[in-house]
């Protein structure tokens, strides 16, 4: 997958995609970042990228030319067809798994990272295939948020995680949240690990992890449980939360 990030920052990515899994997705050929200062793109003297809004106002607004011709270049120069356009933005689409999941199949993707009071209209208009935002507040800009996308989306990637089954059990992508986790010792100060999980017998150990799943999801977000379908089993599992709660 190729990954291009435009921004007027690029300095903020060299942690970020420079490390950890992020960093392995590069080395074993399954993302390739391309991190683009597009104030290179503007056609002015002084490189300005923003201006006063029309009708006045508070703050500065992108211009659409060095956004434009940036993203013309990084289209001129793909191997792919029609990359998806993603400009991050507090007004775009909430970022979920489902979205991840959707991205994560995709050949190119090139994010707009805005920063000031926001863009010129007509980028959103004309540009762009998507608008993402990451949650219901205001970044300062919207590095961050390209930069959570992209590691949502990378580590679903074929052959960035060790163990390729990992991911598919993570909180929402079963549509639910994840079990709880222990590890050794088995008492820790007097706090001990469910003896299921010591017992060997996996059977009753996947049986465990389901129900403690859909009790976490019960307690934490049951809204997640108006999505799927219930078996018997967890109808029933849901009826003995519900009595455990009165
Ligand atoms: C200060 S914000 C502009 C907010 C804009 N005036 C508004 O009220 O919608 C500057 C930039 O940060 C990024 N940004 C801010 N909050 C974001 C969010 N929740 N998700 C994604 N990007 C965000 C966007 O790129 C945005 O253009």
């Amino acid at each position: 997958m190729q990954i291009d990030i435009l921004t007027l920052f690029p300095e903020m990515f060299e942690g970020v995609f420079g490390q950890s899994i992020l960093k392995k997705a590069t080395e074993n050929g399954a993302v390739n970042y391309h991190v683009v200062n597009f104030r290179e793109f503007a056609d002015n003297k002084h490189q300005t990228v923003d201006d006063y809004p029309y009708g006045g106002g508070a703050g500065m607004v992108l211009k659409p030319q060095p956004i434009f011709d940036a993203v013309a270049h990084l289209k001129s120069e793909a191997r792919t067809d029609r990359p998806r356009v993603i400009l991050m933005c507090p007004q775009g689409k909430r970022h979920d798994q489902k979205l991840a999941e959707e991205l994560a199949k995709e050949e190119h993707l090139i994010f707009i990272c805005g920063h000031y009071e926001g863009y010129d209209e007509r980028i959103r208009e004309h540009l762009i295939t998507d608008e993402i935002s990451i949650g219901d507040f205001v970044l300062t800009g919207g590095e961050l948020g390209a930069m959570v996308v992209t590691d949502s989306v990378v580590r679903l990637l074929p052959g960035v995680l060790g163990n390729e089954e990992s991911h598919m059990r993570d909180s929402f992508s079963t549509g639910v949240l994840e079990h709880p986790h222990y590890t050794r010792p088995a008492e820790f100060r007097g706090m001990k690990v469910p003896d299921v999980l010591l017992s060997g017998n996996h059977r009753l150990i996947d049986e465990w992890r389901a129900k403690e799943s859909l009790r976490r999801t019960f307690d934490r977000r049951p809204d997640l449980l108006e999505d799927i379908e219930l078996t018997v089993q967890q109808k029933g599992w849901i009826t003995e939360f519900e009595k455990e709660r009165k």
